[in-house]
């Protein structure tokens, strides 16, 4: 049995088959999944399970070590490795849950298992495989003394399989001096994370093989703390949109028309909430006005939200689902429309945010 490591206030401890609630409720979040490459999002109950018994049987085998962090009251992540078959190299994992960024949490875990595993473990070197769009992840490795080794595609699950560029990461034994000597200086209180940074392969409690992903996001080299500067905070953009269901399973989508920002790109249809507006009005108001539908006898249920940065603002979008309405839907904005199969979307250029959104669809719509 691995003993604990201590790396005070937080603790990395093997995992047990009672983390699943905990794991899965973590990780069944999409800032934290959509770094992870083996997991499908939604993220079913019984995975959590199932990963945590593998892991438990790797272990056995001396191919792989999990351990939850944890912090004073929960588990709150888990960090991994896994050695490559011939023992010559070991891959590294994690991740966090959100309320958990931006406290130097990554930083410090990633920064102790590195010294475990060369410790530990016969292999020559690390590897970590990050997203390419995950670039505080990267910028931690490289301030571990990690550099890149390759790079290439993997298709993401948790991405509705979409092929991913990923760059492979990698420390050398020899390197590991400049790790141990961080070691002595980085600490929880002097560190900050600018998110969970994870690297989507060794990890993930997605399937049977793989382990919590990893990888870890701003830190501070020689233990000099930075914050977040609080100007950098982003105008919220307050958006209310719709998934119209058809009889057949259907939704509805519409292109944006020539002339606005994003035109040709489909979209499920909404707009801006106005002052003084709940976004069931905005949205009963909007799909009157985009296609001459009446919500206000229907039955529009919460069905999820779009919580995302993009160009200078935060777009947060709650999304309703409707199966009842009255009128036919017709583009009174000269938009096209198309009443599609959740199967059908990924073949509809959508803007980003919407886009880890077709998974779930498919999850609620399909068979
Ligand atoms: N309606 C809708 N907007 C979306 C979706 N996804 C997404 O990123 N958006 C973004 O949310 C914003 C909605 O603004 P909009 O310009 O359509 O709003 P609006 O209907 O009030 O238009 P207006 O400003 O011309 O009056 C756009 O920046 C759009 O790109 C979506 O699925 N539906």
């Amino acid at each position: 049995m691995t003993a604990s490591i201590e790396i005070a206030p937080y603790r990395l401890r093997p995992l047990r088959l009672s983390d699943g609630a905990d794991i899965h409720r973590l990780v069944n979040d999409w800032s934290v999944v959509r770094m992870l490459s083996h997991l499908p999002f939604p993220y079913p109950r019984e995975l959590a399970d199932r990963w945590i018994g593998s892991t438990i049987q790797r272990q056995s085998a001396g191919q792989a070590w999990h351990f939850g962090i944890c912090d004073d009251k929960a588990l709150i992540g888990c960090i991994g490795v896994s050695l490559d078959a011939p023992g010559r190299a070991a891959r590294i994992g994690y991740w966090l849950g959100r309320a958990h960024w931006g406290r130097g949490i990554a930083t410090l875990c990633v920064t102790r298992i590195v010294a475990w595993a060369f410790e530990t473990l016969p292999a020559s070197q690390i590897l970590a495989d990050v997203a390419q769009d995950n670039p505080a992840s990267i910028a931690l490795l490289r301030r571990l003394g990690f550099s890149e080794a390759g790079r290439t595609t993997i298709a993401f699950l948790s991405r509705g399989g979409e092929p991913c560029p990923v760059l492979t990461m990698s420390l050398a034994r020899s390197g590991f001096s400049s790790v141990a000597a961080r070691l002595g200086t980085v600490s929880a209180e002097t560190s900050a994370d600018h998110d969970p940074g994870m690297t989507p392969r060794p990890t993930g409690p997605a399937t049977a093989t793989a382990m919590p992903a990893a990888s870890g996001a701003g830190t501070v080299p020689d233990g000099i703390a930075t914050k977040r500067p609080a100007s950098a905070a982003p105008r919220i953009l307050l958006v209310v949109a719709a998934v119209l269901v058809d009889r057949e399973n259907r939704v509805l989508i519409a292109r944006r028309p020539p002339g606005k920002p994003l035109a040709g790109l489909w979209e499920f249809p909404g707009g801006k909430v106005e002052h003084n507006e709940s976004p069931e009005q905005a949205l009963i108001r909007e799909l009157h006005e985009e296609l001459g539908v009446d919500l206000s006898a229907g039955c529009i249920a919460p069905l999820t939200f779009v919580s995302e940065n993009s160009g200078g603002r935060h777009l947060l979008m709650p999304l309703f689902i409707c199966r009842r309405w009255r009128h036919d839907p017709v583009g009174r904005e000269g938009q096209e429309l198309a009443w599609v199969s959740p199967e059908a979307l990924h073949a509809y250029p959508m803007p980003n945010p919407d886009r880890p959104l077709i998974p779930l669809l498919q999850e609620l719509l399909s068979g």
